[in-house]
C-alpha cells in the first residue's frame, strides 16, 4: 500500500497537466481550492485532499462556518500533497513552496492522507522538490542523518572544526532544520519497543517527505549503501511536526508497531532512523540532562498547576522540543498514578501514534504567512476537545514573522482553559508581549559525562562496540548537543558495528592521535623540515589548522596529565623515545602548550592560518637548533646551526613567529625551508630562526656580506668595511634587522658617515628596507662577562647573536619603534642577569640630569652597587623608540617644566652610550637634585592619573618610566 501511494504520489507529481491545474488554481488567487472535498476527484478542480476535506471525514469535525481555512491552502501549498497523490488529484501549492511546515498532529489533521511539506527551502520546495524526494525514496538518497547539514552549519560544529564538509546538501540552516524536523518525524513514524527506558519516538505522525535536495547522494557516497534499498512511501514521510494519516493500513501498522512494541526501532518501513529519533525520549525520565525543567513540569502536572504559555529555549538538540512533546504527553495522560506520561494509557499510546487530538505543532514557521498562523490558531481554538488539554507547540518560534506575535498574543489572551502554548526558541528574543505572560524554561548544553553516557547506552542497544574515548571525542565534539552526539554516533554505526577512535577521528575529520604525536615529536625534536613536511601531509587531508592546533593542545594535555597511553613503539621517535618523561620533558612539554596557546590567538584572526601552525610548531623547541637543509653549500644561505636562546624566543615570539611563518610559506610555496634561490641574494625567506628573527647562518653572512661589499660604490667605503666591519647578523622580521660591528670606535664613526650608502648596499642584496645597526667592538662586553653572547671578531668566526649594547641609528626607530642603541662609551652596561641596578655618582655625572635605565622587574628602591669599574650598570632589557624617549621626557618636561630641549638631550644621550632600551622595560632615571627630585615626587602623583605615565615610580634616586608598549 505504501508503495502503492509513493507511486501515485510520482506521478501526480510528475504529470504537467496536475502541475498546471495548480498552476492555475494558484493563479486565480483561490486560496480555498482544493478545499472541496469532492475536489479530489476532479483534478482539474484542484483535487488535493486538504486538511479541510479530511476533517469532513474526521470523526471530530470542524465547525461547520469554518469550511475553508486559508491555512490549509497554505498548509497544502506546503505539502508535497501525498493526499492528492493518492487520490490522483493534483497538487494545490504554489509555484514557491514556503520551507516553513504546519502539521498537525491533533484530530483536525485527519489521518488517511500523507501532507508533505516542502520543506526544500525557498528556492525549491515545489514539485521539484517533491519529485526528488519520491525518486530519492526509491533510491533512498545517501543515508546521511540530515542533522549531519545542520551540525555542519553550525559554528562549532564537528564538521567545521574537521574542515571537512560531509554536507548532504542542506548547507542553509532553515532546511536543514526543516531536515531535521522531518528525520525526526521519519524516527516518529514507527514505533518500537516501548518498554525500554529510553523508547522511541511517540510522534509517528510523520506528514512530510524528507527535505533531501539532489546533492544528498553525492555528499558522502561512502554511506549510500548502507540504506540503500529503502522503498515506499512510508518511509518516505518524516517530520516531528507531521500531520496525522489516516492512512488505515499505515496506522494499523503503527498501531501495532506501538503496541507490540516489536518493531525494529531501526527501521520502519525499511527506512533509517537516526538514533536521535529512535531515541527520542518519550517519558520525563527519558530526558537527559536537564533535570530542573523537568522536575518543574513533572510537578506541574502533579499539582495540577498548568500554564497558558511556556518557552523553552537553549541551544539546540538539548531536549526542547522533546521535553514539550513529553510535557503535552503528559498532560492527557490518564494514568492515576505519577509520574507521567504513563506511556502505556490510550492517551499515550495515541500520542505515541501520532493520533492524540490534543496536540498541534508548528514549525519552523520561517516563511509562514499570518493568515496560515491565524487559520492554524483559530482551528485548533474552535474545534471541541472535551477534557483534554489542547497542546500548541510552536517550533523555532524566533523565525515567526513579527506580525505574527500580535495575532498569537491575542490568542492567548482569549485562549480558553486548558489550552497551553510551548514555544520553542533558541533564545528569549521574543516579543515583550509574550514573554511577559509566559513561564520560561531553560535548557542549558548537555554535560559531556550525560551526553557519553547517553551514546553508551545506545550503543549498547544498537549492539555497537564503541571504544570509551571514541565516545568522548563525539560528546565532546558535540558542543553540548546530544542531538548531534547522537547523529554522528548513527553516522559511524554506518560503517560497522566496531567504533574506533580513530574511525571517529578520521569521519569527522581529525588527525589520529599517532599521527598528532608523531608530529609532536618531530617539532619537539627540532626536527624542521619533518615537521613541515608531516604538517603539510595531514593538511592536505583537508584538517583545518585550528581543528589540528586544537588536538595537538589536548594530546600534550593528556600526555601531561599522564592519560595519554602511547600506543606506538616509540623507536622511531625521537622526543618520546623513552617510555617515561622526565621532568625536563615534561616541562617541554608545559611550554609547547603555552606557545600552542598563544599562537591560537593570532591562528584565529590570520587568514593564513597553515602559516601560523607551523610557525608554533617550529617554536615547539625553543632549546633546540633547527637543522635546515641545504642544497648545496654554496647556494644556500640557510644552512647553519644557530643558537636559539630560549628567553629570546620568548620574547621575540612574534618576530619568531613571523619568520617561521615565512619559512612555512617557503615550504608551502613548493620550496624546502632554508633553501635560496642560487641567481638571487635575496633571503626574504628561509631564515633560520635566532634571536628575535631570521639570522642568517654564518655561509649565508659571508655570502651577503660579499654581496653588500661588491654593491658598495665607493672604494674607500669598502675598504673600510672590508678591513674594518663585520656583518655580524642578519634579521628578518617585523623589523629586518642588520648588524655591523666594528673594531674601533673611530671606524664605526668613519662607517656612520656612510650609513645611507651602506644601508643601501644591504637593501639592494636584501631587496628589503632593514634596520642598519653600526656599533664597534666594546672592550667592556667582553670584561663585564655580561656580554657573552656577543663575540665580535669569534675565532671559529661564527656569527653569533648580538643581545645588547646595540648601536642605534635614529632614522630606523620607525615602525615599531624599536631602538638600539650604538656606539658605546660603555659608562653604562646592562647586567640582565642579576636584576641589580647599579649606579655611579660620576657616570651621573656624565649624563648630566639624566640617567637610563632600569628593568621593570627590579623593585623599587633597589639596589644600587659600583661593579668593578665603579661604574653603573643598568639592567635594560627592553627596546623602545627614540621617539618614546622623547615623548616621555617631553611629557616629564612639560609636567616638570623643563626645558624642551632636555628630553632631547636625554635622548640623544641614550643613543651615545650604546645603550639599548627594550620593549616594556625602558626607564629614565633623572639625576636626583633636590630640585628635580621634588619635581618628579610632584610628577609621580601628578601622572597617576595618565595612563602613559602611570608607571612612573621613583626608584632611589631614579625615576623610571616603563614604556607603555
Ligand atoms: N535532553 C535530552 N534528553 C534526551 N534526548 C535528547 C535530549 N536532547 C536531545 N536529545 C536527542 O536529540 C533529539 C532532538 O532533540 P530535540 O529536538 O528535543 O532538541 P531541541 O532542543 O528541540 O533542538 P532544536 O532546538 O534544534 O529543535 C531527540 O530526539 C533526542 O534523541
Ligand atoms: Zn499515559
Amino acid at each position: 500500500m505504501r508503495d502503492l501511494l509513493a507511486l501515485q504520489r510520482s506521478r501526480s507529481l510528475r504529470d504537467p497537466s496536475t502541475r498546471r491545474s495548480v498552476d492555475s488554481a494558484s493563479n486565480n488567487n483561490n486560496s480555498r481550492v482544493a478545499a472541496d472535498p469532492d475536489a479530489a476527484d476532479h483534478p482539474g478542480r484542484g483535487a488535493l485532499k486538504t486538511l479541510l476535506d479530511q476533517l469532513a471525514e474526521n470523526p471530530h469535525p470542524k465547525p461547520a462556518r469554518r469550511p475553508r481555512r486559508r491555512f490549509r491552502r497554505a498548509a497544502g501549498s506546503r505539502r508535497a500533497a501525498p493526499a492528492a497523490a493518492a487520490s490522483g488529484g493534483a497538487l494545490d501549492r504554489p509555484a514557491a513552496a514556503p520551507r516553513a511546515s504546519v502539521n498537525s498532529s491533533s484530530q483536525e489533521a485527519v489521518c488517511g492522507n500523507k501532507y508533505l511539506f516542502g520543506a526544500g527551502g525557498a528556492d525549491g520546495g515545489g514539485d521539484e522538490l517533491m519529485r526528488q524526494q519520491v525518486s530519492q525514496e526509491s533510491r533512498n538518497v545517501c543515508g546521511i542523518p540530515w542533522n549531519w547539514s545542520r551540525i555542519h552549519h553550525r559554528g562549532k560544529s564537528i564538521l567545521d572544526m574537521a574542515g571537512r564538509s560531509l554536507s548532504c546538501g542542506l548547507s542553509d540552516p532553515k532546511s536543514a532544520s526543516a531536515a531535521r524536523r522531518s528525520e525526526a518525524a521519519t524516527s516518529a513514524a514507527s514505533c518500537g519497543n516501548m518498554n525500554g527506558s529510553r523508547s522511541h519516538p511517540h510522534f509517528p505522525v510523520t506528514a512530510r517527505l524528507t527535505s533531501s535536495t539532489s546533492s544528498d547522494s553525492d555528499s558522502l557516497p561512502l554511506l549510500v549503501d548502507g540504506v540503500r534499498g529503502v522503498g515506499g512511501i512510508s518511509s518516505s514521510f518524516s517530520g516531528e511536526l507531521g500531520i496525522f494519516s489516516k492512512s488505515s493500513d499505515l496506522d494499523s501498522d503503527l498501531a501495532s508497531e506501538a503496541r507490540s512494541g516489536q518493531k525494529s526501532r531501526g527501521s520502519h518501513g525499511g527506512r533509517h532512523r537516526s538514533l536521535a529519533q529512535k531515541y527520542a525520549p518519550r517519558t520525563f525520565k527519558d530526558v537527559v540532562g536537564q533535570s530542573l525543567v523537568v522536575q518543574a513540569l513533572s510537578n506541574a502536572i502533579l499539582r495540577k498547576k498548568i500554564g497558558l504559555v511556556y518557552v523553552f529555549y537553549g541551544p539546540h538538540g538539548t531536549g526542547k522540543t522533546s521535553c514539550a512533546r513529553v510535557f503535552a504527553k503528559a498532560l492527557n495522560c490518564h494514568s492515576a498514578e505519577h509520574p507521567r506520561p504513563c506511556d502505556s494509557c490510550a492517551s499515550c499510546i495515541a500520542h505515541n501514534l501520532g493520533k492524540s487530538r490534543s496536540l498541534l505543532e508548528i514549525g519552523p514557521v520561517g516563511n509562514i504567512d499570518l493568515d496560515s498562523i491565524v487559520d492554524i490558531l483559530d482551528n485548533v481554538m474552535l474545534s471541541p476537545v472535551p477534557s483534554q488539554h489542547r497542546v500548541f507547540i510552536i517550533d523555532d518560534c524566533h523565525t515567526l514573522p513579527p506580525d505574527t506575535w500580535s495575532v498569537i498574543s491575542k490568542v492567548v489572551e482569549r485562549a480558553p482553559r486548558r489550552v497551553v502554548f510551548i514555544l520553542i526558541s533558541p533564545n528569549l528574543d521574543l516579543p515583550h508581549i509574550i514573554m511577559s505572560r509566559c513561564q520560561k524554561f531553560f535548557f542549558p548544553k548537555l554535560k559531556e559525562c550525560d551526553i557519553i553516557n547517553t551514546l553508551q547506552w545506545i550503543s549498547t542497544s544498537e549492539g555497537l562496540d564503541v571504544d570509551r574515548d571514541a565516545l568522548k571525542l563525539i560528546a565532546s565534539r558535540s558542543d553540548g548537543s546530544l542531538r548531534d552526539a547522537e547523529m554522528t554516533l548513527d553516522q559511524l554505526s554506518l560503517l560497522g558495528q566496531r567504533i574506533s577512535m580513530s574511525l571517529v577521528q578520521e569521519l569527522v575529520g581529525l588527525v589520529s592521535d599517532d599521527k598528532l604525536v608523531d608530529l609532536l615529536d618531530l617539532a619537539l625534536s627540532a626536527d624542521t623540515v619533518n615537521t613541515v613536511k608531516t604538517l603539510r601531509d595531514i593538511t592536505e587531508t583537508g584538517v583545518e589548522p585550528l581543528a589540528l592546533m586544537s588536538q595537538l593542545a589536548t594530546i600534550i594535555t593528556d600526555i601531561l596529565a599522564g592519560t595519554y597511553a602511547f600506543s606506538r613503539e616509540r623507536v622511531r621517535r625521537k622526543f618520546f623515545k623513552r617510555p617515561s618523561l622526565s621532568k625536563d620533558d615534561m616541562e617541554k612539554l608545559r611550554q609547547a602548550l603555552k606557545t600552542l596557546s598563544e599562537a591560537e590567538k593570532q591562528l584565529r584572526v590570520s587568514n593564513d592560518k597553515m602559516t601560523w601552525l607551523t610557525a608554533a610548531l617550529l617554536q615547539l623547541a625553543p632549546d633546540k637548533q633547527y637543522m635546515l637543509p641545504s642544497s648545496s653549500p654554496s647556494t644556500t644561505l640557510n644552512q647553519g646551526l644557530l643558537a636559539h636562546s630560549e628567553g629570546d624566543a620568548a620574547r621575540n615570539s612574534a618576530m619568531d613567529n613571523r619568520n617561521s611563518a615565512m619559512e612555512a610559506s617557503n615550504y608551502h610555496a613548493g620550496r624546502i625551508p632554508g633553501e635560496h634561490t642560487p641567481d638571487s641574494h635575496v633571503l626574504s625567506t628561509g631564515a633560520t630562526r635566532v634571536n628575535g628573527g631570521s639570522r642568517y647562518s654564518k655561509t649565508d653572512s659571508e655570502m651577503i656580506w660579499q654581496a653588500v661589499l661588491e654593491n658598495v660604490h665607493s672604494d674607500s667605503l669598502r675598504k673600510l668595511l672590508a678591513r674594518e666591519g663585520r656583518l655580524i647578523s642578519v634579521s628578518l622580521g617585523t623589523a629586518p634587522t642588520v648588524q655591523l660591528l666594528f673594531s674601533s670606535r673611530v671606524n664605526k664613526s668613519k662607517a656612520e658617515k656612510y650609513r645611507g650608502q651602506i644601508l643601501q648596499a644591504f637593501e639592494s642584496v636584501l631587496s628589503s628596507a632593514i634596520i642598519l645597526e653600526i656599533r664597534y667592538e666594546s672592550k667592556d662586553d667582553l670584561a663585564a662577562g655580561h656580554a657573552p653572547v656577543i663575540s665580535p671578531y669569534p675565532e671559529d668566526g661564527s656569527n653569533m647573536v648580538l643581545r645588547r649594547s646595540f648601536t642605534k641609528h635614529s632614522s630606523v626607530s620607525s615602525g615599531e619603534g624599536e631602538i638600539i642603541e650604538v656606539g658605546s662609551q660603555m659608562d653604562w652596561r646592562a647586567t640582565q642577569d642579576n636584576g641589580i641596578v647599579t649606579s655611579n655618582d660620576r657616570q651621573e655625572g656624565a649624563w648630566g640630569e639624566c640617567l637610563l635605565s632600569q628593568h621593570q622587574e627590579v623593585p623599587q628602591g633597589g639596589k644600587f652597587l659600583n661593579n668593578e669599574y665603579g661604574r653603573q650598570k643598568n639592567i635594560v632589557r627592553g627596546k623602545v623608540s627614540l621617539a618614546h624617549v622623547i615623548n616621555q621626557a617631553e611629557a616629564h618636561s612639560q609636567q616638570g617644566g623643563w626645558s624642551r630641549h632636555k628630553p632631547i638631550s636625554i635622548a640623544e644621550k641614550l643613543e651615545q652610550d650604546n645603550l639599548r632600551l627594550e620593549p616594556r622595560s625602558s626607564l629614565l632615571c633623572w639625576k636626583s637634585s633636590s630640585t628635580s627630585r621634588r619635581k618628579l615626587s610632584a610628577l609621580k602623583i601628578r601622572t597617576r592619573r595618565s595612563r602613559a605615565l602611570s608607571r612612573l615610580a621613583l626608584c632611589g634616586r631614579c625615576i623610571s618610566v616603563r614604556s607603555p608598549r
